[in-house]
């Protein structure tokens, strides 16, 4: 029996215990024409056309296939699911359970939370932090925290990170009267990586804030490293490549538990602990992962070609979002979700023809099959995967948890067609848009808001229809997440949308509607998603009406850190064959190696 082109796409190519490559495809793929600089305006740039679907003449994106392997996907190894390892870790809980009321002054209790945090453990001591915390808040006695700008920086980003608005003059100490901070400060090396780390956590209007951003950013530069202490030195260009603020929280754990073995002052039971929970957490998503390949394959995605094959990298999104085990039913459902707005940002991006995209909005927002049939057949069967989706999704909810969240996600579904077919209008008619026009379309035509619509009724125990209200009216905090997640897509995307004919992205409306250089406009998004993170830090502040809003907000922060991650060194989504698939495997494949 011939094997479906599914299987034949994804056959190993070789197996080598110990590492991770049998889970990577190897095959020739059909090359990807390198994008036309984004300041040549390439508008209508070259693109390749198929004829399929009735003869009509199309784009294509000539995607690369998936790099991962779905048949080693689905038996994935899930050894450190076993009870041996369980019972270890809840001893090793409680042992370091217990150093939390040891007495040690205030900054080595700062320091103490800071790694566990960093180690990826702070969910296990939720109570015991925000007890902590609260004791130093109301601290105002240590000369330390108020002194000494290491101490005031970490005190200040985790009261902020933990909700207290600290206010900014902590910091006026250490400026001058030209409100510049005091350039002897450039000496104290922890001190300006710990204003660095905490001028992330501030909020619109805050110049001092800024000012500290500025300050530190410039000296940290600098530096020469080799004239630095190594652990130091590589906290530094570590910070720089990106804050602990916007790092995804499995990837900083998985990168600090190596920092931190080689601290001479590490607490070794903290460091087990947080190799053997790491490896936990980790077979149970890898369990996750293993089961969302088996629904893709069965779903038969591979056939339609047409669109970005990403199974893993979309469950690797929302394993961002939110990590923690006991959320199984957020990370697999929203993993489905995911692969529908690709899919679907696929048809309408690059597949359908403006006329039968009209048509296919006209059956999102009525949510209608009626007539199906007057669609194209991939075009129907796409419309029917996702309307199928959410149904199902819908369905369990309310056998669930007794709540019926369909009208909801039609809504937001219908919202964002609504946004996709005016950029294909656009694109059609040649309009360029204004920065701000294309913004406010383009945070919802990013496709985040169905995830995180989903984060809040999947990780409720009892989600309300006054939550699922509040939420698909779109919250500050939730649009601050998509348009983040937009900004940061746009900067490493957009020459390649443009070079295969898609509409007008984030840089060029600048471009265009100023007539600024393309680094300038870099510069200016950058800014614009530095200014959207302020502004969210602002929003998690805030009182919120209902309960259960913690995984919430969480997320939300979270899928900003996760767009972060992605499109740090290009299109990390698109093309994840460099850095998205070793973060993958860190995070997700390889276990951290126990002693
Ligand atoms: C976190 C999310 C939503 C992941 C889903 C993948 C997705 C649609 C990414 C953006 O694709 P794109 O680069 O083609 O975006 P656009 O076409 O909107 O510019
Ligand atoms: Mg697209």
């Amino acid at each position: 029996m011939a094997l479906p082109a599914l299987l034949t796409n994804f056959l190993p190519s070789s197996i080598r215990p110990n590492q991770h490559s049998f889970l990577l495809v190897s095959r020739p793929c059909s090359s990807f024409s390198s994008p036309s600089a984004i300041s040549s305006g390439a508008r209508f740039a070259k693109c390749s056309l198929t004829i399929e679907d009735q003869d009509t003449a199309r784009r294509s994106a000539n995607w690369k296939p998936s790099v991962w392997d779905y048949g080693s996907v689905q038996s994935l190894n899930t050894d450190f699911a076993e009870d041996k390892y369980t019972e270890q870790v809840q001893r090793l809980k409680e042992e370091v359970k217990g150093l939390f009321h040891k007495e040690i002054n205030q900054v080595a209790k700062l320091e103490f939370i800071d790694v566990v945090q960093r180690l990826g453990l702070g969910y296990h001591f939720e109570t015991d932090i925000k007890n902590a915390l609260s004791s130093i808040y109301n601290n105002t006695e240590d000369a330390q925290l108020s002194d000494d700008l290491y101490a005031v920086s970490l005190r200040f980003r985790l009261l902020r990170q933990h909700g207290y608005n600290l206010q900014q003059d902590v910091f006026q100490r250490f400026m001058n009267k030209m409100g510049t901070f005091n350039e002897s400060l450039k000496e104290d090396v922890r001190g300006l990586l710990s204003l660095y780390e905490a001028s992330f956590h501030g909020l619109e209007g805050e110049t001092i804030v800024d000012e500290a951003w500025n300050f530190a950013s410039k000296h940290l530069k600098d530096l020469n490293l080799d004239e630095v202490p190594a652990n130091l030195a590589s906290n530094v260009s570590h910070a720089l490549d990106m804050p602990i603020h916007w790092r995804p929280n499995r990837l900083e754990a998985r990168w600090f538990m190596d920092t931190y073995e080689k601290q001479q002052d590490k607490i070794p039971c903290l460091l087990r602990f947080a190799k053997v929970d790491f490896n936990i957490v980790q077979s149970i998503h890898k369990k996750e992962v293993s089961n969302m390949a088996r629904w893709w394959v069965e779903l038969g995605a591979n056939k339609m070609t047409f669109f970005r094959d990403r199974l893993v990298e979309h469950y690797f999104w929302c394993c961002a979002m939110v990590f923690e085990p006991q959320y199984t039913e957020f990370r697999e459902m929203t993993t489905k979700l995911t692969c529908m707005v690709t899919l679907i940002d696929d048809v309408y991006d690059v597949y359908g023809t403006l006329e039968e995209l009209e048509v296919l909005t006209d059956f999102i927002v009525r949510w209608d099959i009626t007539d199906v049939d007057k669609l194209p057949l991939k075009i129907r069967a796409c419309f029917l995967a996702l309307y199928n989706t959410t149904n199902e999704i819908g369905y369990w909810m309310m056998r669930e948890r007794g709540i019926n969240p369909i009208p909801h996600m039609r809504k937001v579904w219908a919202d964002e067609c609504k946004a996709y077919i005016k950029e294909a209008r656009w694109y059609n008619k040649g309009i360029k848009p204004t920065l701000d026009e294309y913004v406010d379309n383009g945070v919802t035509s990013i496709g985040g808001l169905i995830m995180l619509l989903g984060s809040y009724f999947l990780t409720t125990d009892k989600p309300t229809e006054e939550g699922l209200d509040y939420v698909s009216n779109i919250p500050s905090v939730m649009h601050c997440s998509a348009k983040i997640l937009r900004l940061n897509n746009d900067l490493s995307t957009s020459s390649y949308e443009l070079a295969r004919g898609d509409n007008f992205k984030a840089l060029e409306c600048h471009m265009n509607e100023t007539g600024a250089s393309e680094e300038a406009t870099r510069e200016h998004i950058k800014h614009l998603v530095r200014k959207t993170w302020k502004r969210m830090n602002r929003d998690v502040f805030e009182d919120y009406p209902y309960s259960g809003f913690g995984p919430f907000l969480g997320a939300c922060l979270n899928l900003a850190r996760a767009s972060q991650c992605f499109y740090q060194y290009g299109d990390g989504h698109g093309l994840p064959d460099h850095e998205t698939k070793a973060h993958i495997v860190s995070a997700l494949f390889d276990p951290v190696p126990l002693d």
